[in-house]
């Protein structure tokens, strides 16, 4: 991007509080992410390089007890973060900014050994078991032989409160519907205490039901004290189960805002882009805004909202406008205060 705009929120607070049973109590960031910018080295004709940037100076915060809904059309960067702190970028990739997990640096080492444990995946492809192995083999993982009878007994326990009989243990993942394998993911994440649940895209397609109760699993994770990011297409979903909702927009966040945001005719919501995906919603009768977010080699030095903005003013179009905390939220908006 052209001007060089300091763009970091003003520090963070590492708690917050939220009301638990009418009590205040502190609410801990578990996952900071702050400034993250990546991109992808391209080799075109010629053996020329060219770096596309598709996240630039992200910061979000995910909380202990809390789910953090990560929404925004297709393309602005939801996955790439996700795989940002998972650490399975590919090798092309240009990561950028700070992430921290429980007060340090995640550095791509932290990465793979939290991979899988403390930091879990719950992807939207069910491909994403081993075809071939059991399935308690692969809930289970790797433990000491003394250790299998404890978590033999553990995993009963624990697939019997998701629901799924005792056969699904010896069965391969060919053998299960697809709700049944969103299931056998959130017990892989109960079963190997993660903190972190990253759920991408959980939910498309399924029935009300099936949607219900996968939400289910990932609000009954945050009320055990994890922190989950679901990111989604699905605001009204998202709605149902998140405590706060960030607004992703061609590679970085445009606003958190809190759940109570959304009511009524979304007049608390901060920036005119969140107010535009509440009002494209079904029941405030699809108005839909005109454009589409700029491609990553659109360059632009001002704020990337300011084609499709109805509150632009000329000090929009000069430097991006820098992302702060207003009424509770954070946004990034030259028009809000
Ligand atoms: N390996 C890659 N090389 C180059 N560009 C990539 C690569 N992976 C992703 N991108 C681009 O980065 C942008 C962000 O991708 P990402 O998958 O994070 O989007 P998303 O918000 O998850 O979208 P969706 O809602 O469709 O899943 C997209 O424009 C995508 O084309
Ligand atoms: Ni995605």
């Amino acid at each position: 991007m052209g001007n060089k705009v300091e763009l970091r929120t003003k520090a963070e607070p590492v708690t917050a509080f939220k009301t638990v049973d009418g009590k205040k109590r502190k609410a801990e960031v578990l996952l900071n992410v702050e400034d993250l910018s990546l991109s992808f080295t391209q080799y075109t004709s010629g053996l020329r390089q060219t770096e596309l940037k598709v996240i630039s100076n992200l910061s979000i915060q995910a909380y202990r007890g809390e789910i953090l809904a990560v929404v925004g059309s297709s393309g602005s960067g939801k996955s790439l973060l996700a795989h940002s702190i998972l650490g399975i970028l590919p090798s092309n990739a240009k990561l950028s900014g700070k992430i921290e997990y429980d007060g340090e640096e995640l550095t791509q080492e932290r990465k793979e050994a939290l991979r899988g444990k403390e930091i879990a995946l719950i992807p939207q492809a069910t491909t994403y078991l081993d075809p071939l192995m059991k399935i308690s083999d692969q809930v289970i993982g790797c433990v000491e032989k003394k250790d299998k009878g404890l978590m033999r007994k553990l995993l009963r326990e624990i697939f019997q409160r998701y629901n799924l009989k005792s056969e699904v243990e010896g069965m391969l993942p060919h053998e299960l519907s697809g709700g049944m394998i969103r299931r056998v993911l959130v017990s892989t994440a109960v079963i190997r205490s993660s903190k972190l649940i990253i759920a991408d895209e959980p939910t498309p397609g399924l029935d009300e039901k099936t949607l219900n109760e996968t939400l289910s699993y990932l609000k009954d994770m945050a009320d055990r004290g994890c922190a989950v990011i679901l990111i989604t297409h699905d605001i009204e979903a998202a709605l149902k189960v998140s405590h706060k909702i960030a607004v992703f927009y061609a590679g970085t966040v445009l606003e958190v805002a809190n759940v109570e945001d959304f009511k009524n005719n979304g007049e608390n919501l901060r920036h005119p882009y969140t107010r535009a995906l509440w009002n494209a919603l079904p029941q405030n009768n699809f108005q839909v805004i005109k454009g589409h977010q700029p491609m990553q080699d659109e360059v632009f030095d001002g704020c990337i909202f300011y084609e499709r903005c109805s509150k632009k003013k000329a000090l929009c179009s000069q430097g991006i406008p820098e992302l702060r905390q207003v009424n509770g939220g954070v946004v990034r908006c030259n028009n809000v205060s």
